[in-house]
This record gives structure tokens, C-alpha cells and sequence, in this order.
């Protein structure tokens, strides 16, 4: 029998890809760039598998495509890249990198969390650019963080990541999610909060909830007013979950003291974008999973769930069960 085909839509390395080569030919997008979409379009039309990164926009039209698609394995534990209702509509499984990425993530959300506050990134610069011209009583005077409090809106697997991290600094904390999750409270002492009492009481507000229609612009005009004039808003999550008109606003308007943020509506970021003007924001390139090990790790899931799609077993991360039931070669 043919060797299937697997395309990978960004250079991996090549360890990854040799476990890939075990079982199938492997065609790749040689690039830290975007595959472009017609060459995306033309490789889906031949693929039993598609290795695919959150900058991938896989939608109908790549789905359609792809006659003898299996899977579509997403180096990332996010999803909103992939229109999983048509996916499972056709019977081709999705598959995500969940766990792998948890701690690594949680550690650059708190990163990002003190460097706002502390205003790290704003004070490297002063000393590059001979601002420091002595040591005075409030230069580059930021927020604490001990003994503060801090207000996760999505409690899931990062999220109590971040909620562990917090307790050694003697934080409260508090969450808002889609339901309680009574384990996580005993476990991490953090107390449930309707979404706006969250917003009022919390020093800092941390974004960790998937994009879906939910929560898209969960974070608005509204919200941004119902916080402290200290409050530190946190975006580790997707660029959409957040109005950047209404962020820009706040903070230009100091209804809130500052913004860390990892990830933008539109990546790479424009570097005209008003947010980019402030000095009260953090902005990183979309590096919440960017430690060697995770990142690694990733790969290595992604392309086990694709060796297994591809003889005959089911994967190790679907992103739901009936991508298995409705899998349409089973
Ligand atoms: N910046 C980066 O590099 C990274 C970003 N992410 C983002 O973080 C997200 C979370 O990842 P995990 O913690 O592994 O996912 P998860 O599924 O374990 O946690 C998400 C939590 O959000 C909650 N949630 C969903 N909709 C909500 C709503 N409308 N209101 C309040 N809570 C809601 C869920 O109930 C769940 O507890 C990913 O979907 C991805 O978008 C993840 C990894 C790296
Ligand atoms: O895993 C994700 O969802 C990312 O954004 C990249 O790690």
C-alpha cells in the first residue's frame, strides 16, 4: 500500500519530522513564515494529514479540499485557527497539544504579569537610553505584587497554573470561569466571582480563556471601567477575547495603570498600533509556550496524534471524543 502523506505547514525540527517519516512521505513549508494560502490550498488536496500551526487559517475551503484528509493536528493547544463544526461535519479529526505547554505558559504569564507591574521593560530601556540619571525616590516606581490580589477569567488548565504560581506570592485569588470548580478552590484556595465583581476587586486580571463566540470582546468598554485605576490587565489568551480600541482608551485615559500582552488581533502586531505608543504596555510576540522544552514537546504530541491517525488508532488529543465516533475512515 502507498505510504500516505503528511504536509507540515512550518519548518519543525527535523527530529519531528523523522517521526513523521516512519510512516509516511512528508512534504514541508521550509519557513518561520506563514505557508501561503494557494500552496496551503494545493498540499490539503493531496494530505492524509495536515501538521498545522495556530497562524493557519483552516477553514472550509482547505477542509473541502482535502478528499483523503485524516487528521488536522494543531501544534497548539488553542483551536480557534480551525472550523472544527466543519471538520467534524466532513468526519476529520482535530487534534490539539494540551498539558504539554501548561507550565511553560504560566511561567510567561507571570513574567509578563511582573514586568508590567514592576515596569521592567520601560526601566531596561530607561538604562539603554541614558535616562538613568540617578537613583531618585519614585523613578520608575511600579505596583506591587505580594500580597495583592489576583483574578483569573478562565480557570482551566493554565489558569490554575497561574492560580499555583500566585500562592507563593501570597495572593488572593480569585476566578471567574464557566461553572465552579470546587477542586480548584480547595486545592488552591481561590474563591469563584461573578465576572464583575472580578473586575472590581482584583489587582490584577488575567485573560485565559479560549477564543470562542463567547468570548469574543469579553473584555470591553464596560469592563475596563468597572476596574481599579491600578488594576493590570493580563493578555495571554488571543488577541480577539479584548476591544484593543477599548484597551487603548483605558489605559490612555488611565481608567487602568497598565497592560501586559502576549498575543494581538492582528499577529505581528503593526508596529504603528496605537497600543505600541503607550508606556504603560507590555507587548510580547505571541511567546506564551516559547521554552525549548514545551515548545518541543508540542511538536513531538502533534505528530505522535498524526503517526496514530494514520494507522488506524485513536489519537492521544483529540479536541473532543466525537472526533473519534464521527471520524469518517474509522
Ligand atoms: N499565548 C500563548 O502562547 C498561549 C495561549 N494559550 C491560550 O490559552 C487558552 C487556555 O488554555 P488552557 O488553559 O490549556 O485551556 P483550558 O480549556 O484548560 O482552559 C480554558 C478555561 O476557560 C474557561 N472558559 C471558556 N469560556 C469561558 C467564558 N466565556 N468565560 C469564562 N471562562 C471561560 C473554560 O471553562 C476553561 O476552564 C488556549 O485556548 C489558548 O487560546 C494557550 C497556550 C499558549
Ligand atoms: O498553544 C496555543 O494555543 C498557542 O497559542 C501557542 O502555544
Amino acid at each position: 500500500m502507498a505510504k500516505p502523506y503528511v504536509f507540515i505547514t512550518m519548518q519543525i525540527p527535523k527530529e519531528i519530522v523523522a517521526l513523521l517519516e516512519d510512516v509516511a512521505h512528508v512534504g514541508m513549508w521550509e519557513a518561520d513564515t506563514p505557508c501561503p494560502r494557494d500552496k496551503l490550498l494545493e498540499e490539503a488536496a493531496k494530505a492524509d494529514a495536515l501538521f498545522t500551526m495556530v497562524v493557519d487559517r483552516i477553514d472550509q475551503e482547505v477542509l473541502k479540499r482535502g478528499q483523503n484528509l485524516k487528521i488536522v493536528a494543531n501544534m497548539a493547544v488553542g483551536y480557534d485557527n480551525i472550523d472544527v463544526e466543519t471538520a467534524k461535519h466532513l468526519g476529520i479529526m482535530v487534534s490539539n497539544t494540551p498539558d504539554v505547554l501548561t507550565e511553560a505558559t504560566a511561567d510567561l504569564t507571570f513574567a509578563l504579569l511582573m514586568a508590567t507591574a514592576r515596569r521592567v521593560v520601560e526601566a531596561s530601556q530607561a538604562v539603554y537610553e541614558g535616562r538613568w540619571q540617578s537613583w531618585s525616590p519614585m523613578f520608575m516606581a511600579g505596583q506591587d505584587v505580594y500580597g495583592k490580589t489576583l483574578g483569573i477569567v478562565g480557570m482551566g488548565r493554565i489558569g490554575e497554573a497561574v492560580a499555583r504560581r500566585a500562592r507563593g506570592f501570597d495572593m488572593d485569588i480569585l476566578y471567574h470561569n464557566r461553572k465552579p470548580k470546587t477542586e480548584a478552590e480547595e486545592k488552591l484556595g481561590a474563591t469563584y466571582c461573578s465576572f464583575e465583581d472580578l473586575l472590581q476587586k482584583a489587582d490584577f486580571i488575567v485573560a485565559l480563556t479560549p477564543l470562542t463566540d463567547q468570548t469574543r470582546h469579553l473584555f470591553g468598554r464596560r469592563e475596563f471601567e468597572l476596574m481599579k485605576k491600578t488594576a493590570i490587565f493580563i493578555n495571554v489568551s488571543r488577541g480577539p477575547v479584548v476591544d484593543e480600541e477599548a484597551l487603548y482608551h483605558a489605559l490612555k485615559e488611565k481608567q487602568i495603570w497598565a497592560a501586559g500582552l502576549d498575543v494581538f488581533h492582528q499577529e505581528p502586531v503593526p508596529t504603528d498600533h496605537p497600543l505600541l505608543t503607550l508606556p504603560n504596555v507590555v507587548p510580547l510576540p505571541h511567546i506564551g509556550s516559547a521554552s525549548i522544552s514545551a515548545r518541543m514537546a508540542m511538536a513531538r504530541l502533534a505528530a505522535e496524534n498524526i503517526v496514530l491517525a494514520l494507522t488506524g488508532k485513536k489519537p492521544k488529543t483529540l479536541i473532543s471524543e466525537d472526533m473519534w465516533t464521527q471520524y469518517r475512515f474509522k
